[in-house]
């Protein structure tokens, strides 16, 4: 629970702010119903990744060169769409696949935007020739990593944990369990977590060595989703 001040009327008033926390599964329901409501899985990515550049903008302004680790899952997708937006910036972007190509649907939709436009796009393998980066963003895994980091997540995890640039994770930082907040071992070290809609538990653990600053931000999901 989070405490603000707010001015009214020459008195200052304490208004004490409850913030939402939920747990995966809840996050599904959650979508679901945006859906059904008419936004959009599709919709809810580009939301997503549309806020997380804006907010890795602000944060790293001078950016020229971004890489992007994505894995094959949603979270992934939102990382496309991160790459799309800083290539349409003139950005030079590299987009490294660590279990090859997208499976979900809207991840591969937004993959396949990304062929017409100048992003370099490789496999792990190729990532340790990879010229420095000024940001590096975490989409490899998000709410649906559970467990401990197999061998290609692991050597991600190191890559980004070992660059110089900036981490920016997308949701929760890759090897970190999102309803219990474990971090497995090689978890990425972020400095800074981009969190979609709501809090997930944990962000609420209290490890700023693992997620950085941590930004909610709205993906356009109505309030009364989350009833
Ligand atoms: N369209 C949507 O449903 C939206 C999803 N969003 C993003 O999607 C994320 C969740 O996406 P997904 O549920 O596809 O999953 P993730 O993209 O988080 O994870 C990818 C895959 O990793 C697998 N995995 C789990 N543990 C593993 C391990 N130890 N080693 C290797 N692989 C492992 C999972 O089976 C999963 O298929 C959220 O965190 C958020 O970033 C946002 O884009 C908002 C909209
Ligand atoms: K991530």
């Amino acid at each position: 629970m989070k405490r603000r001040w707010i001015y009214c009327d020459n008195l200052f008033t304490r208004e004490v702010q409850t913030v939402r926390v939920v747990t995966t599964a809840e996050m599904k329901q959650i979508e679901k119903r945006a859906d059904e409501t008419g936004v959009s899985y599709q919709q809810m990515m580009e939301n997503a990744g549309t806020a997380a550049y804006k907010v890795i903008r602000e944060k790293y302004p001078n950016l020229e060169k971004m890489v992007v680790i994505a894995g094959k899952g949603n979270n992934g997708g939102d990382g496309f769409v991160v790459a799309r937006l800083a290539a349409m910036d003139s950005m030079q972007v590299q987009v490294i696949l660590i279990e090859g190509a997208p499976v979900t649907e809207d991840a591969a939709a937004n993959f396949e935007k990304l062929k017409c436009l100048p992003v370099k796009i490789t496999d792990m393998d190729k990532a340790w020739n990879t010229t420095e980066s000024d940001v590096i963003v975490d989409a490899l895994y998000g709410t649906g990593f559970h467990g401990e980091l197999r061998p290609a997540g692991k050597l991600a995890c190191q890559y980004m944990n070992n660059q110089a640039g900036k981490v920016a994770a997308l949701d929760i930082p890759s090897g970190m369990n999102s309803d219990t907040g474990k971090a497995a071992e090689g978890v990425t070290k972020a400095d800074i977590t981009v969190v979609f809609d709501s809090y997930k538990y944990a962000h609420a653990e209290n490890r700023d060595d693992i997620c950085g600053e941590i930004v909610l931000e709205n993906i356009g999901i109505p309030e009364e989703c989350h009833a």
